[in-house]
């Protein structure tokens, strides 16, 4: 059984669905409601954008100190967790029992919750989600036969918070040409420009990987359309002028020789290279880029601008 825990004040959840699991984040949220946990709905939309909005702002965190849970719901649950879990800091379990909620908290200390509209009733849902607020972390769950941890797997849950966050963050497979003993030795020479397939007009030369760095080319009239990438970016021009739509944000701005912008991770953001341009780019993470809009969407809007 799980930990009681009453005290909620200090959280807030984010919640959003897909069409198929619309119904049960609505009876959802009323309860969280009933319980006093504030909870920004942000709605319904596919299952690629709703676990990634969510993903994004529970990675983003709160700064007064308020813990930011997710609670998601889509056909399985599945799509959503994974689209969540592309955020550092964000461990998105599908939950398709009550005692999975209990094992979700205990084990993986998991702050983002998703639901399956399809199988879960909201009886049972309702009791999933009480067990995900009620347990506390490292708390004797299903999986421990409801005993405390043994000893080694209690010390394996100790260093898991700061062991967790550090996988994927350095690269594996670092490349040959590179020596990863220390920053001055990571020289990067010989490299060759090769096109970006999805961006035409496009050609990047990465120079360091995860945190990735990269000089990056496009020729003047390119256009890049509507994308995000999981980890925030700096960006600083060396050569021509491009247009960054921030679409997020609604935000526009216009970048010349010298200028810097810092796009967050998630910020979905279109481009328009004005001359042919070039700059360094350096993404917090691993390089990675999704696609939210066609190139013939981004022509077309750009043609209305
Ligand atoms: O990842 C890339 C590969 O095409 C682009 O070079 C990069 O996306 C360009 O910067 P921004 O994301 O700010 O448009």
């Amino acid at each position: 059984m799980s930990q009681k825990n009453a005290d909620h004040h200090r959280l807030k959840f984010v919640a959003g669905a897909d069409a198929f699991g619309c119904a049960l984040k609505d009876t959802l949220v009323s309860h969280l409601r009933s319980l006093n946990i504030p909870v920004e709905d942000l709605g319904t939309d596919n299952h690629y954008s709703i676990g990634a909005k969510i993903g994004q702002i529970v990675s983003s965190g709160d700064n007064s100190g308020t813990e930011i849970r997710g609670l998601l719901a889509c056909g399985t649950g599945v799509g959503v967790s994974i689209f969540a879990n592309k955020f550092p800091g964000v461990y998105a379990a599908t939950c398709l029992t009550p005692a999975d909620a209990v094992n979700a908290r205990s084990i993986n200390n998991a702050n983002v919750i998703a639901f399956s509209g399809i199988s879960a009733t909201p009886n049972a849902a309702v009791e999933t989600l009480d067990n995900f607020l009620n347990t506390p972390f490292k708390s004797p769950c299903p999986a421990s036969n409801s005993e405390p941890w043994p000893e080694n797997i209690q010390s394996f849950l100790d260093k898991s918070l700061t062991e967790m966050p550090k996988i994927g963050s350095t690269n594996p497979n670092p490349n040959p040409n590179f020596s990863n003993s220390c920053v001055i030795c990571d020289l990067a020479s010989g490299r060759e420009f090769t096109p970006v397939d999805i961006m035409p007009g496009g050609s990047m030369k990465i120079v360091r990987e995860s945190p990735t760095a990269a000089v990056v080319r496009f020729s003047g009239g390119s256009v890049e359309p509507a994308h995000h990438h999981s980890y925030g970016h700096d960006v600083v021009v060396m050569k021509g002028r491009k247009i960054v739509w921030n679409l997020s944000k609604n935000e526009r701005c216009e970048l010349g020789v010298g200028d810097y912008l810092f796009t967050p991770g998630g910020d979905v953001h279109r481009v328009k290279y004005l001359e042919d341009t070039e700059f360094f780019i350096r993404w917090d993470g691993g390089w990675d880029i999704m696609l939210d809009e066609d190139l013939a969407t981004a022509l077309r809007d750009l043609d209305q601008e």
